[in-house]
This record gives structure tokens, sequence and C-alpha cells, in this order.
């Protein structure tokens, strides 16, 4: 059996489920799944991912006695859609996935918001398991129960929330992932020291080098940031309070994701986030709220790590700060009309700013389009 580490998740109404954390998780699956009692899985990946490591799991599962069938989408945020939950949840329906069966995102978030959702509504939901082969997924994606789809509109805009049962996340899985995507996943790591914890984030500068390569730091990043991800999603499930400050940097990530047309070549969620991070901390510093000197070392952070900081460095642009304000207002945070940011008195101080100033906020952007 894999060594693993065990981030346990007590939600009440016996849905409290764990996190695995180990290398060479994947391989045996099948026993682990099992174990949860279904007779046949429904396995949800993108094309990539099933290349990769469709095979090893569909064989374990099927060792281990369960019906299996793989459905696989296309790569990338194109398919968090309409389209491509209309195309999960008629392959689960086709391979007659029951009540009583299991999904199984195998893959990143992508995959993980999209099968999530299509099993919360899948004969009005069944259970399942997610098995994140991204460092974004394995560090936040996975755990928490936020699953669905982007709209036309702006990014996940329909979902519901559904917890998996479990949380079978491979570190060994990322060796095989770009170096783009490992960046894109660092973003939401240096997010959890930004929210709440200036000793995390001084933990993330001394040990960049460590969580890229693998080895022990990478697997201490996941497990704190599961740790972290689990304290806060137990305390406020539905997002009531402080289960907000997970969005921080979100409210701009958001909208550039909707104005570079969720098109991956552009722009990945991380990606978005890191940009997201900065403004949020510059927007903080210009609002007096937090020491200049907090916001240049982010950015100069995520930089480091080589993530985008600017607006500048969206290829192929992100509009003008009307038409980015006009995406911040289909934010979920908003209330009564009026834009909820996530601001910091600081690295590691962030909080929860409702009744933000949309014409603050367009300055802002006019100053940072430059
Ligand atoms: N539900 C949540 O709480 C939550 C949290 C954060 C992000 N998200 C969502 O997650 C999505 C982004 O997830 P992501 O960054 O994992 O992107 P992704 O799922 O698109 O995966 C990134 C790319 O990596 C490839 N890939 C995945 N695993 C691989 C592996 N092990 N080896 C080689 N290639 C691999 C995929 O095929 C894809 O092309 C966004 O839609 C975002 O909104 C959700
Ligand atoms: O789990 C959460 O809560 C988060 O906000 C985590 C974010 O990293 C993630 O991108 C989430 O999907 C954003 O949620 P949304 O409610 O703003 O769509
Ligand atoms: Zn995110």
């Amino acid at each position: 059996m894999v060594q693993t580490e065990t981030v346990h998740v007590p939600l009440d109404g016996g849905r409290a489920y764990d996190i695995l954390i180990g290398r060479g998780l994947l391989a045996e699956i099948g026993p682990r799944v099992a174990a949860l009692k279904a007779r046949a899985v429904g396995v949800v990946s993108d094309a990539t991912v099933a290349a990769e490591y469709g095979e090893a799991v569909t064989a374990s599962l099927a060792e281990a006695g369960l019906r299996t069938t793989l459905i696989a989408v296309a790569p990338g945020e194109g398919s968090k859609s309409y389209a491509g939950f209309a195309q999960v949840c008629d392959g689960l329906i086709a391979h007659r996935v029951e009540r009583g069966d299991l999904v199984l995102a195998l893959g990143g978030g992508v995959v993980g918001d999209l099968a999530g959702f299509a099993a919360a509504s899948l004969r009005r939901g069944v259970r399942f398991v997610q098995a994140p082969t991204t460092l974004l997924a394995q560090v936040d994606s996975s755990v928490g129960g936020k699953t669905g789809i982007n709209s036309p509109h702006g990014k996940n805009l329909v979902g519901a929330f559904h917890q998996p049962s479990l949380v079978v996340a491979d570190t060994a899985s990322l060796d095989t992932l770009s170096r783009r995507e490992m960046r894109a996943g660092y973003a939401e790591v240096a997010k959890y020291g930004l929210i709440d914890s200036p000793a995390f984030f001084a933990w993330c500068e001394a040990n960049l080098a460590g969580i890229f390569s693998g080895g022990p730091a990478r697997e201490a990043a996941v497990a704190a940031c599961c740790r972290a991800k689990a304290g806060v999603v137990v305390r406020d499930e539905r997002e009531d309070g402080e289960r907000a400050l997970l969005n921080l940097g979100h409210t701009f990530a958001h909208a550039l994701e909707r104005l570079t047309a969720y098109d991956s070549a552009r722009l990945v969620h991380g990606e978005a986030v890191a940009i997201g991070l900065c403004l949020a901390f510059r927007f903080s510093a210009r609002l007096g709220l937090c020491p200049g000197q907090d916001a240049g070392r982010v950015a100069n952070h995520l930089a480091l790590a080589g993530l985008p900081t600017t607006l500048a460095q969206v290829p192929g642009g992100c509009g003008d700060a009307d038409q980015l304000l006009d995406a911040m207002r289909q934010d979920k945070k908003v209330r009564d009309g009026a834009l909820t940011f996530i601001l910091a008195r600081g690295i590691g101080q962030s909080f929860i700013a409702p009744g933000i100033e949309a014409g603050a906020v367009r300055d802002f952007l006019v100053t940072e389009l430059g």
C-alpha cells in the first residue's frame, strides 16, 4: 500500500470524508472506491488525462469488482460548458449509472467541477469521488464541494454544492503536468498564505523550488492547503461568511476569464488568479488599507514563480475598465447590486469588504490598464 497522509473533512449529516495524499495512489484506487459500496463507476476525465491514467484507473476499479466506463471530454476550460455538461450526463445515463453508484472525476479542476455538477444532477444526485491530477485540483478544487459550469455571462454561474465522498490525490501524477499548469496551480497555493497565514507564505517563498521539483515540499504544500481549505469548509460550507475569503483575487480573475472567452490557450484559471491576487493587494494599497511593500512582495513572488502579475500580460488583451467592471457585476458575492471584494491589510490579513464603490474600482482599473 502507498504511504498516505490523510486530511479528514468532518462535515455533519454523515457527509464526512477523507482526502488521501500520496505518491502512486491512482494505481490502487479500486479497493478504496469499492469500500464506498457501489456496483458501477462512471469515470469522467479529459482526453489528455485519460490517455495518461485512464487505463490504470479503470483496471484497478475493474479488479475491485466495479463495472466501469470512461467518458472523456476535450481538455481545457471550454468543456466546463452546457455542451460539456450534456456530454457527461448523457454518457453516465447511457452507462446506467444508478443512484447508488458513483461518478469518479479523474483530472484537473475542469473535470472535477464538471463531473461533480453532473453527479449532483444525475437522477437528482449520486455520490462522487475526486481523483485530482493537477496541482490546482489537489490543493483547491477537489475539496469543498463547489461544482458547476461557466455561462457566457460569467464563471461558475450554474452549479451546486455537492461534496465528494472521497478525494484521492496522487502527487506522482503531477510529474506529467506541464510547467505552465504547475505554475497556474501554484497561484492557489500562495493564496492560502495570503489569506490568513504569513508563516505559510514565507514557507512558500523558501520552498518554491522544492514544490515545483517534487518530493517532500510538494506533498507538504498539498497537505497544508487541504487542511486549510477543509477547516474553512467545515466552518462555513455554503459561503455564508468566512468561506468568501477563499475567493481572494477571484473577482478580478473571473472577469478576466470571461473576457478571454474561457480560452485556455490565452489564460487559465490559475494565471487569472495570480493577476487577481496582485490586483487585490494593489487595490488594497491604493485604498490605504495595506502597505505598498506587501503588494510588491506578492507580485515579486508570483513573478518569480513564472506567473503573470499585470493586466498587460493577458494575451490578446482583456477589454477596457468598463468591460471588466461589467463582468464583475456578475460575481456571486454581489449583494443588492454592490460589489464585494476580498481585500487585505497585509500578507495573511485578508478580509471581506462589502459595498465597494464601482467608481473606485473603475479608477483603479484605468490606472492598471495604463
Ligand atoms: N471547485 C472549486 O473549489 C475550484 C477551485 C479552484 C478552481 N476551480 C476550477 O478549476 C478549473 C481549473 O482547473 P485546472 O487548473 O486543474 O485546469 P484543467 O482541469 O483544465 O487542467 C489543466 C490541463 O492539464 C491537463 N492535465 C491534468 N492533469 C494532468 C496530468 N497529471 N498530466 C498531464 N496533463 C494533465 C489537462 O488535460 C488540462 O489540459 C477552473 O475551471 C476553476 O474555475 C474550482
Ligand atoms: O472553494 C471556494 O470557496 C473557492 O472560492 C475556491 C476558488 O479557488 C475557486 O476558484 C472557486 O471555484 C471559486 O468559486 P466561485 O463561487 O467564486 O465560483
Ligand atoms: Zn480558484
